[in-house]
């Protein structure tokens, strides 16, 4: 463009979609584990209160199952945000999940190239200025991109055959672990690109496991940026204890 010349297009703005439609079936209990309690606080309200207070965001929106859609849990969280909309997009998969509330947030016309953070809510341990630091890498190269860590340990391919039978798991190769990252959330993608990127991996039944993995698959190179091991995810038993102990203690 040449200089002095203003472009009357809207700068994009950004806006976070947080799927919470899963059973939480590895970690157990009686709500779905974003519902439960961690630490005085449902642990989805974590996730919520980081984004609320990222003065980038400028809307959040939530997809809930069709069945949770009316439980009171989701009037507390939403605490006085007009912000935050919960949405009965939730389906059988995560993928479906998010594809369903790209579409509500593309209907409700939020523009198609503004970005949008997907975050799982079930990484209660992200913070305002890592969404900052994504936020900000990504819209300066203007590509797609995600938090993600670069892998610490040595990774090892089992032997698909030693397990079976009751047979002790037994180590079939060592996988040169150069290059190699673990994917968190969020993932930063242009709305409509990302809705068409899931909504064909959804047709093609590619295994996409994160919003990257669709965008891979439709020729994108999403830029890797740095997380915190603090941003891991709540899966096990075990996760969630170390999650209490960490949000308990930053709480003092
Ligand atoms: N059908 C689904 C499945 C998962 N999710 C969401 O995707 C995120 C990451 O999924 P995960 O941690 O695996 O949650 P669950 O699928 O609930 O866990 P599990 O596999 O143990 O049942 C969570 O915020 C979860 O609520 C979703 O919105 N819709
Ligand atoms: C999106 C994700 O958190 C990136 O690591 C992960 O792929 C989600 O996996 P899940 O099996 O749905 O928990």
């Amino acid at each position: 463009m040449p200089s002095g010349i203003q472009s009357s297009l809207p700068l994009p703005q950004c806006h976070a979609l947080l799927p919470t439609a899963g059973t939480g079936s590895r970690l157990g209990g009686v709500l779905p584990k974003q519902f439960q309690e961690l630490a005085g606080q449902p642990m989805l309200a974590y996730a919520l209160k980081a984004f609320h207070d990222t003065p980038e965001i400028a809307s959040i929106w939530v997809g809930v199952s069709p069945s949770f859609i009316h439980n009171p849990i989701l009037k507390s969280l939403s605490g006085n945000s007009s912000s935050v909309r919960f949405l009965p997009s939730g389906g059988a998969t995560r993928q479906e999940t998010v594809r369903n509330t790209l579409s509500a947030m593309l209907k409700a016309g939020i523009p198609e190239n503004d970005w949008v953070l997907v975050h799982d809510a079930a990484r209660p341990g992200i913070s305002p200025a890592l969404i900052q630091k994504l936020i900000a890498l990504v819209s300066q190269l203007g590509e797609g991109g995600l938090l993600a860590m670069p892998l610490a340990d040595t990774l090892k391919m089992a032997d698909a055959n030693s397990a079976i039978a009751g047979n002790p798991t037994r180590a079939m190769k060592t996988i040169p672990r150069e290059h190699l990252w673990q994917a968190q959330t969020p993932q930063m993608f242009g709305l409509r690109r990302l809705h068409d990127a899931i909504e064909e991996g959804i047709r093609l039944e590619a295994d996409i496991t994160d919003e990257a993995s669709a965008m891979e698959l439709a020729g994108a190179s999403p830029l890797l940026i740095e997380g915190a091991t603090r941003n891991f995810k709540v899966t096990h038993p075990a996760d969630w204890e170390l999650m209490h102990a960490i949000l308990q203690a930053s709480d003092k």
